[in-house]
């Protein structure tokens, strides 16, 4: 027989163990803007994502969308502007994000999603309490002074996640895909970043793994090298040496506090990549950066 349909078959054994692993365990995917580039990797992700279904695994899904709000921003005149890797969010950007994540981004995915043979719900933090939030208080250290308070707006933070929907759709053999918009106690709608809300869903329905698809290999280090495993402490000493910086800071919190919370792992990998998500979770070499506990 044909040595290239052999392997074939080893590359099926070779998953086995990260099947049975997997097997009826929730995994949380951060799936951000910059991953979803073109339409063959939308379609190859929504294939990983549905492929997890059909072996057993309850995926959940937790989008971005920041360069498709900044699209439309930039479409409808509206200035935009970012404060420690969050977006300032007067009340016009607030309705074109609720808009733009928890309208087109959020339905493109359930369509792919759907298409590829899954079963996907869309929903926003506001579908059935699923996330409440407050206004966040950023505190910005300054040198030698008390921290600066910035207004950021619509800015929310999470206080609570409530996973019975959640649960109940994966029950039923749905894929959950959510964006992340929330309400507070008054009624009020808020933007959040996607990476905060993403971990607290993985700390919440007590996720197995948490992976998030960005825009760059993994974790690199001062010379441009992919760091494959950090911890806690590795990771703060990397933040305050500035080799972890912009947008990378807020993920890598994350990712630690979703490991406080008992998940498993939490893992940074490359979304312009096809089929990341396969050979992270079914390949002994894996791909990106690992984060784990102490
Ligand atoms: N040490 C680092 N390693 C890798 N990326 C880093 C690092 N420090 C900062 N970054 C930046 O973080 C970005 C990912 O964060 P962000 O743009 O917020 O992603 P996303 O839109 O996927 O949430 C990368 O594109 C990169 O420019
Ligand atoms: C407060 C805040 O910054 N919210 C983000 C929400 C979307 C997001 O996080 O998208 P990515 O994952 O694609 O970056 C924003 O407005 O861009």
């Amino acid at each position: 027989m044909d040595q290239h349909v052999m392997l074939k078959a080893d590359v099926l054994l070779e998953a086995l163990p990260y099947i049975r692993q997997f097997y009826g365990q929730t995994i949380v995917i951060k799936y951000g803007g910059h991953a979803m580039k073109d339409e063959s990797l939308k379609q190859a992700f929504a294939k990983c994502v549905v492929l997890l279904k059909y072996i057993g695994v309850n995926p959940v899904i937790v989008h971005g969308g920041g360069p498709q709000i900044g699209r439309m921003l930039e479409q409808l005149n509206i200035p935009c502007q970012f404060r420690e890797g969050l977006r300032v969010t007067d009340d016009a950007t607030m309705n074109v994000v609720e808009m733009v994540l928890a309208g087109k981004v959020n339905k493109e995915i359930v369509t792919q999603l759907n298409l590829a043979g899954g079963k996907a719900v869309g929903l926003s933090g506001k579908d059935g309490g699923t996330i409440s939030c407050r206004k966040l208080e950023l505190a910005v250290d300054r040198e030698n002074l008390p921290p600066e308070i910035i207004d950021l707006g619509h800015v929310g933070e999470v206080t609570a996640i409530d996973p019975t929907l959640i649960r109940s759709l994966m029950r039923d053999g749905f894929i959950p895909v959510i964006a992340p918009v929330g309400v507070d106690e008054h009624g009020e709608t808020y933007n959040i970043n996607a990476d905060t809300v993403a971990s607290a869903v993985a700390g919440a329905v007590g996720a197995r793994r948490f992976v998030l698809l960005t825009d760059v290999s993994g974790i690199l280090d001062k010379a441009g090298e992919l760091i494959a495993s950090l911890d806690r402490k590795r990771a703060m000493e990397l933040i305050g040496d500035g080799t972890i910086k912009g947008g990378m800071i807020p993920k890598v919190k994350c990712c630690i506090e979703a490991v406080d919370e008992g998940v498993g792992k939490a893992q940074i990998i490359d979304g312009r990549l096809p089929n990341s998500l396969l050979l992270e979770l079914f390949t002994e070499e894996g791909i990106g950066t690992e984060i784990v506990g102490a």
